[in-house]
């Protein structure tokens, strides 16, 4: 990492007082300790890249981040559901218009599904546009190279050269923000006027068959039509991250913050949520909506703490807690924490990721997730809630349009056998379109539930 923030927020600087004190406070802010950042072998190269990033076009508009903010605001209200989805790790090779529709044409349709069932506003969010970046469990993998960390920062291939972090890189994944972010709108308008069936080849007589019938109906549904399209990712590689921040135009408190033109909403990951670390502290600086992933060694003190420090003037979907338990320990650490949470006044987005408490590894080496773990924490999740009179706001996953085979089970039973036939990701496994369709229906049958008034049973 070049930390040069001196260098990165000249032009912050410059302006006036206000813009000389954000400067200031990024600058402390980047002073922290910063886990899960690369080493680059050429730091003037790294200084240069940060330069050049600085003056980069943005990939979003304020606005459509303070619309956002108020559609979460809606969400930690009670009034609306959060569903954000995408690909593990995007890679540059899949900036392609035919993957990108995809995975956004699987999250209208998830979407449409959800808000019909319900009967709630479902804000749509893709992890697009920027998750190009991955924190790590080990620095070396398997043969002893530098583990891949995402083509931000260095390519997949298994030799000592293209392990290395490269700082062009950087340049490179903006580039590809920015083109895919104009293929994501151009996709997500066409699908707001042509809502696809999703693939007709579900198997009948299993789940997916009774799968197409009804995603039929939902694409005749009248969902939402000029809806927009949002994007995040983790904001993880503090060097491309904070290079393009600038003084947000909007603020919803005294203090004056910066804004990220990188993406409408940014989350902190599990790796690198520590309270004394660069991460939380730049965040604290952001406009933008923030979440922050919170793992089964969160402590209720440690949340109160995030609620404080990031949704100081409390307000309403500000924060996004993400909480992702596995299914074994979500009703037993999650419930102290909503109640610790609740009892500050402050309301949040509560989204549950269903994915990275719940991975496993098969005998062969490969990184699995079984769709009944999936399943189970978000039952879990939504019985916490329930039995707490809070909103279960949102659900976050791994997930592709494509026909991929890297989740265990589902309508089709894939085993393990079955993984290698399709395993694509770059770095987790992801839900395909037929297993994601599947997980939609059973969280339709749970929010339809939760959001049914107390007293009234099932129709
Ligand atoms: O997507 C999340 C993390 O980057 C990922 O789970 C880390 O995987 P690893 O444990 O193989 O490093
Ligand atoms: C790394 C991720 O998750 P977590 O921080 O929860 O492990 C992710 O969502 O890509």
């Amino acid at each position: 990492m070049t930390r040069s923030s001196e260098a990165a927020h000249g032009e912050v600087r410059g302006r006036n007082t206000r813009d000389a004190r954000l400067a200031d406070r990024l600058a402390a802010a980047l002073d922290r300790p910063a886990a899960q950042q690369p080493e680059w072998p050429d730091p003037a190269r790294a200084r240069t890249v940060v330069e050049l990033l600085r003056t980069a076009p943005p990939i979003v508009a304020e606005p459509e981040t303070a619309q956002l903010s108020e559609r979460l605001a809606a969400v930690a209200r009670g009034q609306a559901f959060l569903l954000q989805s995408g690909d593990c790790a995007e890679t540059f090779a899949e900036t392609t218009a035919s993957h990108l529709r995809a995975n956004l044409g699987l999250l209208k349709r998830m979407s449409l599904l959800l808000a019909r069932a319900a009967g709630l506003p479902v804000v749509p969010l893709a992890r697009m546009a920027g998750q190009y970046a991955k924190p790590r469990s080990r620095s070396v993998d398997a043969d002893g190279l530098p583990v891949y960390r995402g083509d931000m920062v260095n390519s997949a291939e298994p030799t000592l050269a293209a392990r290395t972090c490269d700082p062009d890189r950087m340049l490179h994944a903006h580039e590809h923000a920015a083109r895919a972010m104009t293929l994501a709108r151009r996709a997500y308008a066409r699908e707001q006027s042509n809502p696809r069936t999703g693939p007709s080849s579900y198997p009948h007589g299993t789940a997916g068959g009774r799968l197409v019938g009804t995603a039929e109906e939902t694409g005749r549904d009248q969902g939402p039509r000029s809806e927009q399209i949002y994007v995040g990712h983790e904001m993880l590689l503090l060097d491309y991250e904070c290079a393009p921040l600038r003084a947000a135009g909007l603020t919803t408190g005294p203090e004056p913050l910066l804004v990220s033109p990188l993406a409408h909403f940014l989350w902190i990951g599990e790796r690198t949520r520590g309270l004394g670390d660069a991460h939380l502290a730049v965040a604290e600086l952001l406009a933008n909506p923030i979440g922050v992933k919170i793992g089964p060694s969160t402590t209720p003190e440690e949340a109160v703490e995030y609620v404080r420090r990031l949704d100081p003037h409390a307000t309403p979907g500000r924060l996004t807690l993400i909480s992702r338990m596995g299914r074994s320990q979500v009703r037993e650490v999650l419930p102290p924490i909503v109640e610790k949470v609740t009892s500050t006044g402050h309301q949040v987005v509560w989204q549950c990721d269903a994915m990275h408490g719940n991975s496993r590894t098969t005998p062969d080496g490969r990184k699995t997730r079984h769709f009944d773990d999936i399943v189970a924490e978000i039952e879990g999740f939504f019985e916490v809630h329930r039995s707490l009179g809070t909103h279960p706001g949102g659900l976050h996953l791994e997930a592709t349009g494509e026909d991929v085979t890297e989740c265990l089970g589902g309508a089709r039973g894939l085993g393990e056998a079955d993984l290698p036939a399709r395993y694509r990701t770059a770095c987790d496994p992801r839900l395909n379109e037929e297993q994601s369709m599947e997980l939609a229906f059973t969280v339709a049958d749970l929010l339809a539930e939760a959001m049914r008034p107390a007293g009234t049973g099932s129709p």
